[in-house]
């Protein structure tokens, strides 16, 4: 089974992904955040970076596409390549920080890749507003997030609106997050831990 955990910057995606492999013993995949080359860069200079990150984050999602497939096992995975696709590159290449050449380019490699990509059994969006994710963003303290504007946050909100309000490959479960502490309140978690069973009732 293959579970997917998706939401804009801050939502709560890793840490849900954390206490989910542990509470049902799935495999985790993460994004390459830490190790990531580019990263940074980006968050100084978006407009000179967001075609090697966007060709970088493609490259290491397809990885994991790769290693769902073969596995055979349960993998709950934090953030969806779909997303890198329809929220990040295209918001860059709204926001002028990703030129036309450079987004057709990336759509057409995303396009071939794309037929070797199977929609997740459930998808799990984590939905929550700007001021939210800005304080979860500063209470995680990456110092090169610091830069991540108030603009740039609202639009990615709005692609993800539209996106999932649009998704029809999968069953998908929309979660508020705005109103849980699912990391300290144990309620908040079992309230979570329901909804995904009531999805996955028969596939568990
Ligand atoms: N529902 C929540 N309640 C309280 N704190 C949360 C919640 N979700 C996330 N956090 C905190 O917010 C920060 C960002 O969460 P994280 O899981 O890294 O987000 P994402 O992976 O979606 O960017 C972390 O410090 C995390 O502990
Ligand atoms: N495709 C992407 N383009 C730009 N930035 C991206 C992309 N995928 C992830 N990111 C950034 C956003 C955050 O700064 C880090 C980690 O994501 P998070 O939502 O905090 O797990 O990478």
């Amino acid at each position: 089974m293959h579970i997917a955990v998706t939401g804009n910057i801050g939502a709560g995606k890793t840490t849900l992904t954390t206490m989910l492999a542990k509470h049902y013993g799935w495999d985790a995949q993460f994004e390459d955040v830490d190790h990531n080359p580019y990263l940074e860069d980006f968050y100084a200079d978006m407009s000179k970076w967001s075609f090697a990150l966007q060709i970088y984050f493609l490259g290491s999602r397809f990885r994991q596409v790769k290693e769902i497939r073969e596995s055979g096992k349960n993998i709950i995975q934090d953030r969806t390549i779909y997303e890198d696709a329809h929220i990040f590159a295209e918001n860059l290449n709204d926001m002028k920080l990703l030129s036309d050449r450079d987004f057709n380019n990336y759509v057409s490699v995303f396009g071939l890749m794309k037929s070797f990509v199977s929609a997740p059994d459930l998808l799990i969006y984590l939905k929550s507003d700007v001021p939210n994710l800005v304080k979860k963003i500063y209470k995680r303290g990456r110092e090169y997030e610091a830069s991540i504007s108030i603009e740039y946050l609202s639009k990615l909100n709005q692609k993800y609106e539209k996106w999932i309000s649009n998704y029809t490959e999968g069953k998908l479960l929309v979660i508020e997050v705005d109103d849980l502490d699912f990391v300290e309140k144990p309620e908040d978690f079992g309230f979570i831990l329901e909804k995904i069973e009531a999805e996955l009732n028969g596939l568990f």
